[in-house]
């Protein structure tokens, strides 16, 4: 793969400093906050070398804020991507959740057992995670049984079932981490936000705020939870990706110099899936607009809802692959603009919708869309792409969106509605506005025999969003990333 080393150092803040009521009030410009992800964090001796002590003389002013062992949270709650029920759904449906609970403490300590050889201490871990299943268990019988008298919120209560089971596996894969260092002789702390046991009402930031004040990471490894306790439900607000939720919280309360990410993958120009690995470059600089783009259809390089309050503070990200430590990674900044107009990034969607509202009526008539518009909020759909003519509007949702009770209400309003399974691919760059390159891109389609049934780019340009048939996912996405990623990789 080629790794082209651009210049993306990013320039620190001042130093930290807490005022008396425990707010941060100046930069710390030692401080990192860094995000280590599911799939990684299961490859722990390789994070070890690669990551936290890569470089042994600096090794302190890191939190680490940790997601469950790859697949874990899936068990919890639910399949992230396919929805095969979890344990929450076991107990929503009123099954038989406990030996669900006790299968998966038998996986957890299973999972111990291959950190041994790291310096895991096998007997503390499994007596840790034992208790708070245990525990965990108690909860969801008096939770179950509460629910059977008939006189609570059942909505409320199954939230807090949801927040229970998801906050085990992030306190399961944080101990052990910090475990380990602690065996292998580094001062580290675990940092419990879980809140377990805390009966005192606190808000997500309050619980970070509360917790960090008698912590000093300049002289112990923090190793935090990837989930937080707090009054507003961490999972109502933002539900799966919850991790980068917490990451960015903690780096804008303790004002970090910077928030790194660690990741299995470079953000690269390409998905390495589907170019091949050797045929795509990590992307070194990038802004906050394009890490939205990559969000809107599903590539999240970073939890939209996690960016947007670092890009407030004015905190860059990196993105790093935990697994190519000599790489820099993508350095992602408010302000950034790729000197050189390019396509920075190839990337798509083959999970959606095209409806497709077309009305006679539609010509000239003011607030037509308003009434589109009304029935997806209804329906809480937020869509992706819109493309529109005269008489047509095409809405493009995810597929999960797309349910018969919208189609129905669309139906009820408009004349013809039609929904057809598609794929949206992008072209997207901070700088893309360069006459011809548009061109570009529908030619490499066209020489592809690949037919565009939606286009669209906004005045801003970054962007370029095709709608074709999805037997054309990977075809469109090979033939994009050929014409305009592969030529300039040296460039950005
Ligand atoms: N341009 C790209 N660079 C890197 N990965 C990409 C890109 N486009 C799509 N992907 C895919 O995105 C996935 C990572 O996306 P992410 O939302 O972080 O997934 P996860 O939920 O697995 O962490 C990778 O598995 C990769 O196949
Ligand atoms: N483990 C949680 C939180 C998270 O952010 O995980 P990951 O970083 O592996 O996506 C989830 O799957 O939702």
């Amino acid at each position: 793969m080629l790794c082209p080393q651009s210049n993306n150092e990013s320039s620190a803040p001042s130093p930290a400093v807490w005022s008396e009521s425990g707010e941060t009030i100046m930069s710390n410009n030692k401080l990192r906050v860094e995000k280590i992800g599911g799939t990684t964090m299961s490859r722990f001796g390789e994070v070890l070398q690669n990551v936290i002590l890569k470089d042994k003389n600096d090794i302190y002013n890191r939190i680490y804020v940790v997601s469950a062992y790859a697949g874990i949270t899936n068990e919890l709650l639910e399949h992230k991507k396919t929805g095969q029920p979890g344990i929450y759904q076991t107990f929503v449906q009123n099954k038989a959740y406990e030996p669900a609970m006790l299968n998966l403490q038998h996986k957890l300590c299973k999972l111990n057992h291959s950190f041994q050889d790291i310096g895991l201490d096998i007997d503390k871990a499994d007596e840790f995670i034992c208790d708070r299943i245990a525990f965990s268990v108690n909860i969801l019988k008096s939770m179950d049984n509460v629910l059977g008298s008939g006189y609570v919120n059942k909505t409320e209560v199954l939230l807090a079932a949801r927040e229970l089971l998801a906050s085990i596996g992030e306190m399961h894969s944080a101990f052990n981490s910090a475990n380990i260092l602690q065996n292998l002789g580094y001062n580290a702390t675990f940092v419990d936000l879980s809140g377990w046991q805390d009966r005192k009402e606190r808000t997500i930031d309050e619980r970070i705020k509360y917790t960090f004040e008698n912590l000093d990471p300049a002289k112990t490894i923090c190793v935090a939870t990837g989930y937080t306790k707090g009054t507003e439900g961490i999972m109502r607000e933002f539900d799966r990706g919850y991790s980068e939720v917490t990451f960015s919280k903690i780096a804008v309360q303790l004002k970090a110099a910077e928030a790194v990410i660690h990741k299995e993958y470079h953000l690269c120009s390409g998905d390495p899936l589907i170019m091949g690995e050797e045929n795509v470059h990590p992307v070194c600089n990038t802004n906050f607009d394009v890490a939205d783009q990559l969000a809107d259809v599903g590539m999240e390089a970073i939890h939209p809802k996690a960016s947007k309050p670092l890009e407030i503070a004015g905190i860059a990200i990196r993105v790093m692959n935990a697994f190519d430590p000599s790489h820099s990674g993508t350095l992602m900044t408010k302000d950034y603009i790729c000197p050189i107009s390019k396509t920075e990034v190839i990337t798509g969607s083959q999970n959606v919708t095209c409806v497709e509202i077309h009305d006679t009526k539609m010509v000239g008539e003011v607030g037509f869309d308003l009434r589109i518009m009304k029935v997806l909020e209804k329906h809480r759909v937020s869509y992706i792409n819109k493309a529109t003519n005269a008489n047509t509007i095409d809405i493009v949702i995810y597929d999960k969106d797309c349910s018969d009770s919208l189609l129905g209400d669309l139906r009820q309003q408009f004349e013809r509605v039609t929904a057809q399974e598609v794929a949206i691919v992008c072209a997207i760059g901070s700088n893309i506005a360069k006459p011809g390159i548009l061109a570009k891109a529908t030619k490499a389609l066209a020489d592809a025999n690949i037919n565009i049934l939606t286009v669209s780019q906004t005045s801003r340009q970054t962007n370029m969003q095709f709608t074709v048939h999805r037997d054309h996912f990977v075809l469109a996405q090979r033939a994009l990333h050929e014409a305009l990623c592969s030529n300039d990789p040296e460039s950005c």
